[in-house]
């Protein structure tokens, strides 16, 4: 049985359809690249996939279950980065990590500063995230991916900002998440070259 399946979906934005009848379903182990151009409606798709906004018609169904019967289930299985960072820029990287980490339910005492040092973040850990750059904040952010252990993992752009080291450290999670049966539904404008096989669903801007 597929893990995800995404029946008959459609999205329509100030009077114009984005895309209807979607239809996919993934199984563990995947990678999905959702492509298209400006404004086409992938950051829509995605934010339906994680259930931010529901959809004009259709349904999202995980493990089998419309993912709107049990929503805190599905979230406890998720990790979303999107457009939004939730990134307290009042508080250090790693206030903010441990926020996050209450949020979700995930235990708050461990020892983060080697997660710092994974992301790059050494010698900043005083420093308010509002004084940070912008692919240093979105380091923070992306460290979700090393806390939360969750099989569906979706992303909205998150090479955009990040210099070539950070790039190819998160091409490697990422390709570690698949090798344990992950599955992960992504954007991004840049071809992904990517070790693992990649399966593509284009949205065409539609007038
Ligand atoms: N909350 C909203 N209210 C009205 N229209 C919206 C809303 N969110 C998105 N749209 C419209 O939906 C369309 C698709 O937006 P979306 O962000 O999904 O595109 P995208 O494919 O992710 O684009 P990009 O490549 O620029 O990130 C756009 O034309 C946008 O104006």
């Amino acid at each position: 049985m597929s893990l995800l399946s995404v029946n008959k979906l459609s999205c329509v934005k100030r009077d114009r359809i984005l895309f209807e009848e979607l239809g996919f379903s993934m199984q563990a182990g995947e990678l999905l690249h959702v492509q298209g151009p400006n404004g086409a409606g992938k950051t829509s798709l995605l934010r339906l996939l994680v259930g931010l906004s529901l959809p004009d018609s259709g349904s999202i169904q995980w493990r089998g279950e419309d993912i709107r019967r049990t929503p805190g289930q599905y979230q406890s299985e998720l990790c979303y980065f999107g457009h939004k960072l939730g990134v307290n820029l009042a508080l250090n990287a790693i206030d903010n990590l441990r926020f996050w980490c209450r949020m979700q339910g995930l235990p708050t005492n461990q020892d983060l500063y080697p997660l710092l040092e994974t992301m790059g973040l050494v010698g900043l850990e005083e420093l308010p995230a509002g004084q940070l750059s912008a692919g240093q904040q979105r380091r923070i952010a992306l460290a979700r991916f090393w806390l939360k252990s969750c099989p569906l993992w979706v992303l909205d752009e998150p090479f955009t900002a990040l210099d070539k080291q950070a790039v190819a450290l998160l091409k490697s999670r990422l390709a570690e998440h698949l090798q344990s049966q992950g599955l992960i539904i992504m954007t991004s404008h840049q071809s992904l070259d990517f070790p693992l096989p990649v399966r593509e669903l284009h949205l065409e801007y539609r007038l």
